[in-house]
Parts: C-alpha cells; structure tokens; sequence
C-alpha cells in the first residue's frame, strides 16, 4: 500500500500558510475582460496551468477534455467577430436601462490576451458507457467544468487573467476552429498577464448583481428545510462572507 506509508500521510497536511494561500487564490481569482497585457505567455507557464486542469476529476476518470491553444490573430479576430455578431442578439434581450447598462459593459479580450484557450468535451472519450455517467449523461460537460476552474486558479496563482467568453453561437466557434461533431466547445477563454486584478467581480462594481447572502442559500435536511441549530451555521456563514467580501481569508 504505497500511498498509505507515514511520508505520504505528511504530505496529505496543508500548513496554515498553503491553506491560507488556497482560499487567497479562491477570493483574488477574478474574471478578467480589459485588463490583459501584450506581453507574451511563457510555454512553461501555459504547460503548468494546462497540467492543472488536466488533473481535474471527471466521471468515471473520462478526463473528456482537450485544448484549443489559440494564438493566431486571424483566428482570433473571426472569433472576435462572432462574438460581435451574438453580442448585438444579446443586447436586444434586455430592457430599459439594463440594455443601457450592458452596453456599456465589456464582456471579453478575446483580441487583446496573448492567448485564448478552447477547452472542449469529448463526449465519446471513454466509449459509451462510464462509470457514474450511466444515468446522468451531462457528466462529461460538468467535468470539463472541473478542468476550467483548475486551470483559472492555477492561472491566478501564476498572475495571470482568465476570461470566459460565452457569448457566442456554439456552432460559430466549432466552425473557426474545426471542431469534429462529437467535440463540444465548453469555454472560450481569454488568458494573459493583466496591469492589474479588480478587487470585485465587474458585474458588481457596473451594479448589475450583487453577491447574494450565502446563509439564505443554506437548507438543511431538504429544500427549505431549516433546524433549531441552524442558526450556529448561519451566523459562521455571514461572517465568513463578510470576511471573504472584504479579501480576508479564513484563519
Ligand atoms: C460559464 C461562464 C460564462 C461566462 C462567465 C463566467 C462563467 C462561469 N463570465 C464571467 C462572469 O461574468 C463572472 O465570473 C462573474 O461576474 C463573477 O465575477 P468574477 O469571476 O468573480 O470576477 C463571463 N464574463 C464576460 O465578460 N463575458 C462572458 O461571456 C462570460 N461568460
């Protein structure tokens, strides 16, 4: 039992310092449209933070994504284009002042980041039928989900901006870059180093949502479902948002 000897079970302990780190990377990692830099991503970089996602869990080990590295301007620009062409449907699905307000908003780098990344599914990766995807088929698509919000923090971690893009025709993006009929594009993301992180997400900051109370999102024993001690978890819950709101990793 190799993965059970003393040396092992050390490594299985994080430190204050690595805890405090991970729930710094959770809190600074931000969704970034406007703040890339031209300066160039190393390969090194690229590989760590691909590896990241890589190690992801998926069901039944389907591992159903793969990569789109894409950092040809030409591909980026009819990328670019479709977006524009969907965000103009976009705007028109608003009223009054929130179509206002989303005008004025900026909902992608895609030309701007050194480098945009595709992370795809593969929804026949690992033949058709998966251990724990035996009845719930859209299992494949939450794990390459998985492998998005790796790769977000790890490239958080390393400094440098994601952005998902998601205002696009599915079918558009297939098209520019080739994608075969049972590869599904799950995110568009626009990577590079950033001049700086905001403190809050965008959308917050233009008043358009606001984050929303965690301890009203609680339930406990079924939906709506609440219990006597309840409260000991709900009150933890707003202070630790309080503090989370305020950048403040748990101690
Ligand atoms: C699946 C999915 C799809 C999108 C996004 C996110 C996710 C998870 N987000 C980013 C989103 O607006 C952002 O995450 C929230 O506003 C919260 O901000 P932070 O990520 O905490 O900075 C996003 N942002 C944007 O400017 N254009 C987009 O098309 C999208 N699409």
């Amino acid at each position: 039992m190799k993965n059970s000897t003393p040396g092992h079970q050390a490594h299985h302990h994080f430190d204050d310092a690595e805890r405090a780190a991970v729930y710094r990377n959770i809190l600074a990692r931000r969704d970034v449209r406007g703040q890339f830099l031209p300066d160039p991503v190393a390969d090194d970089v690229l590989a760590r933070i691909l590896t990241a996602a890589h190690f992801a869990p998926s069901v039944g080990f389907m591992q159903p994504w793969s990569f789109v590295v894409i950092r040809n301007q030409h591909v980026k620009q009819r990328v670019h284009d479709a977006f524009t062409v969907a965000n103009a449907e976009a705007v028109q699905m608003f009223e009054g002042k929130q179509r206002e307000v989303y005008s004025g908003l900026r909902l992608q780098g895609i030309l701007e980041a050194p480098v945009n990344l595709c992370i795809t599914c593969d929804r026949d990766r690992a033949g058709p039928v998966v251990i724990g995807r035996t009845h719930i088929k859209a299992m494949d698509i939450y794990s390459t989900v998985c492998a998005v919000q790796n790769l977000w923090l790890a490239a958080r971690a390393e400094g440098l901006g994601v952005g998902w893009v998601s205002i696009f025709r599915q079918s558009a993006i297939r098209e520019i870059l080739s994608l075969p009929e049972r590869i599904i594009p799950i995110a568009y993301l626009c990577v590079g180093h950033v001049s700086h992180f905001l403190d809050q997400p965008e959308l917050q900051t233009a008043g358009w949502r606001q984050r929303l109370p965690l301890d009203e999102l609680v339930h406990f024993d079924g939906w709506g479902g609440d219990r006597p001690d309840g409260v000991v978890l709900r009150d933890a819950l707003r202070r630790a948002q309080e503090d989370a709101s305020r950048g403040i990793p748990p101690t």
